[in-house]
């Protein structure tokens, strides 16, 4: 008798939701949206239609909202603190002065762009004035109409306020109320679960369903152990970030489970309570059963979703099998059974036969899965952490070299290899050969047709010359004797060459008048030759120019050098000589 009453009952459809009353039939797959530009937003700004399209409309426009002037500037509408983090210590003046015509948020944050909208809301990346980091703010659309509205809308940055941090619960940094409308400033993430699932390859990836399975039952977890109850869990409303970690938003409808025990707050709480997503509605919430059992049901739909590439039914047929404890086979047959078996008992259709979250995250198949995903988060966070840490130290580099510009002058530093190579097998004599004019010039220019040959690498070498060029005679005047301390050059002259050249005994200059030359001991360079087992001698007499272009490019000039008039390798040798002891004094 009692199996009979049951099965009718069961057979009884569960009223609708009231904002869904057209029904989709069955069960169908996930259908592609790929991500368009919007023209309301900034250029590197877009929103799929999925962002759009899985939201209620946005209201209409307020009409309750003060007119506004375009003839008066308007005055600085009021900037009221609603987080205690905001209330407790406000930004300084030299961040925020409030005698300003730009908001509070013109004036605290640098906008980044649009992130995306919701049903309620605009989400901008932001740049904090204050700290320097980037955090998402989210910014109602509309003005309050009313102060239920209002209330409404504070709640959510009240109820996120309270919540402590977790891992895996979007962090909650401040929120404020201008101009009529709610700011709420989060951590900044990469995307929703919802627009990172749609960009994946179309299929079940059930690696991926586990992923998201044990860290949100992280975060329910630690919900529930608080005592709220979050009651619109749904891809939608869960964040990702750069390592792929999870992160629950959106606490709109959360709900304080301790406030059941006072049954006239009881009656006004259960009466403010809006509706959730009817797609990952948990059956009991609409005979007004709130509780943790609706998170376990709502979780159990999204990893369906996930997991399968389903398209949740928003009502219908498909939306009363799924809460009657019936899975579309045609989608989960796919799945191991593990994950088949722990969606079904998360979408039984009674709550009291739903595990709880401990008890889920208890099961032998989501602590193996846990321990994976614990270890890949670490990995990727370290990783990402290394990364940015490179980052900060090629930046700082970076910026200490602009204040000491003498410093990027002497470090010949990122010519293309080519270059380099071609720059080390020129004849030294190209380099303080007594020249001036612009053919000389040339010579430096190494081969003006290169490609390899960077601009700013033989405007340098230019400029190098031009300033040596200076000091020593036009060719075909009356040559000093090289010998001469008048004649002799210093490290200034020499420019960047120098610190390569002097890095060398005179050991390193050829008889026929070439020149190995080197970078500093300590180069990179330097040590990858060394290691390569360049030998100069050797190296000096297998080169050809014919097979210069196919062996790897010596240190050690193998062609003739250019021929130059009035050029004298002793010469050379002994101003050589002379450097180096000037160097040792
Ligand atoms: N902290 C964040 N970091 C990065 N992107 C975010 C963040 N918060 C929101 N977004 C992006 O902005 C979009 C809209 O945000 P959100 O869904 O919170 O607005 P909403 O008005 O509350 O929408 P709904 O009420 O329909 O859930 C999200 O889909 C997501 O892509």
């Amino acid at each position: 008798m009692s199996v009979a009453v049951e099965t009718s009952v069961s057979r009884v459809p569960l009223p609708l939701p009231t904002h869904f009353s057209h029904a989709e039939q069955s069960f169908s797959l996930k259908k592609r949206r790929f991500p368009f530009y919007s023209s309301s937003t900034s250029n590197s700004s877009y929103c799929s239609p999925a962002q759009l399209s899985h939201s209620l409309p946005p209201l209409p426009p307020s009409k309750g909202c003060p007119p506004l002037s375009r003839m008066f500037p308007q005055p600085a509408s009021p900037w009221t603190p609603l987080s205690c983090s905001l209330s407790k210590s406000p930004p300084p003046n030299a961040v925020y002065d409030p005698s300003k015509q730009q908001s509070y948020f013109s004036q605290c944050y640098t906008n980044l762009g649009l992130l995306g909208r919701g049903s309620f809301g605009e989400v901008y990346k932001v740049q904090s004035n204050l700290d320097g980091r980037q955090y998402a703010v989210k910014r109602s659309t509309n003005r309050f109409r009313g102060n239920g509205e209002r209330n409404r809308s504070m709640r959510e940055a009240r109820n996120h306020e309270r919540l402590c941090p977790h891992p895996h619960i979007l962090n909650f940094v401040a929120a404020w109320e201008e101009c009529g409308r709610l700011y709420i400033q989060t951590e900044l993430c990469s995307t929703s679960l919802l627009l990172h699932a749609e960009n994946q390859p179309p299929g079940p990836d059930e690696p991926a369903a586990w992923a998201y399975l044990c860290d949100l039952l992280s975060a329910l977890q630690h919900l529930h152990s608080h005592g709220f109850v979050h009651l619109d869990l749904k891809p939608a409303n869960v964040l990702i970030t750069d390592s792929g970690r999870l992160k629950l938003g959106d606490f709109g409808l959360l709900f304080e489970l301790k406030q059941k025990s006072t049954e006239s707050v009881e009656g006004k709480v259960k009466d403010d309570i809006q509706e959730g997503d009817p797609r990952y509605m948990a059956p009991e919430l609409l005979r007004g059963e709130y509780g943790p059992a609706a998170d376990v049901f709502s979780l159990g739909v999204s990893i369906l979703e996930l997991a399968c590439n389903m398209e949740v039914p928003n009502g219908g047929e498909g939306w009363q099998l799924l809460r009657q404890g019936f899975l579309p086979s045609e989608f989960t047959r796919g799945l191991t059974t593990e994950l088949q078996t722990v969606l079904r008992m998360m979408l039984a259709s009674e709550p009291s036969e739903r595990p709880t979250v401990s008890e889920l995250l208890a099961l032998p198949s989501v602590r193996k899965h846990r321990w994976k995903r614990r270890i890949y988060l670490m990995l990727a966070e370290t990783t990402l952490t290394l990364v940015s840490l490179c980052q900060l130290v090629v930046c700082f580099g970076c910026r200490l070299l602009s204040f000491f510009p003498h410093w990027t002058k002497r470090v010949p530093c990122t010519p293309p290899k080519g270059s380099w190579d071609k720059a080390l097998t020129l004849p030294l004599s190209a380099m303080h050969a007594d020249s001036g004019s612009p053919e000389d010039d040339a010579v430096f220019v190494l081969d003006p047709t290169d490609t390899e040959m960077s601009p700013t690498f033989s405007h340098r070498v230019k400029s190098r010359l031009s300033v040596e060029s200076t000091s020593t005679p036009l060719p075909g005047s009356p040559r000093p004797n090289h010998r001469s301390p008048a004649h002799t050059p210093t490290y200034s002259n020499l420019g960047d060459w120098s610190s390569c050249i002097l890095a060398q005994t005179p050991s390193s200059i050829h008889s026929n008048g070439s020149c190995r030359l080197l970078t500093p001991r300590a180069s990179p360079i330097h040590a990858e030759l060394c290691a390569d087992g360049l030998n100069e001698n050797s190296t000096q007499s297998q080169h050809s120019p014919s097979t210069k272009s196919t062996q790897r490019r010596s240190w050690v000039r193998t062609e003739e050098p250019l021929p130059r008039p009035n050029f004298e390798p002793k010469n050379l040798l002994s101003l050589f000589e002379d450097t180096t002891s000037e160097g040792h004094l």
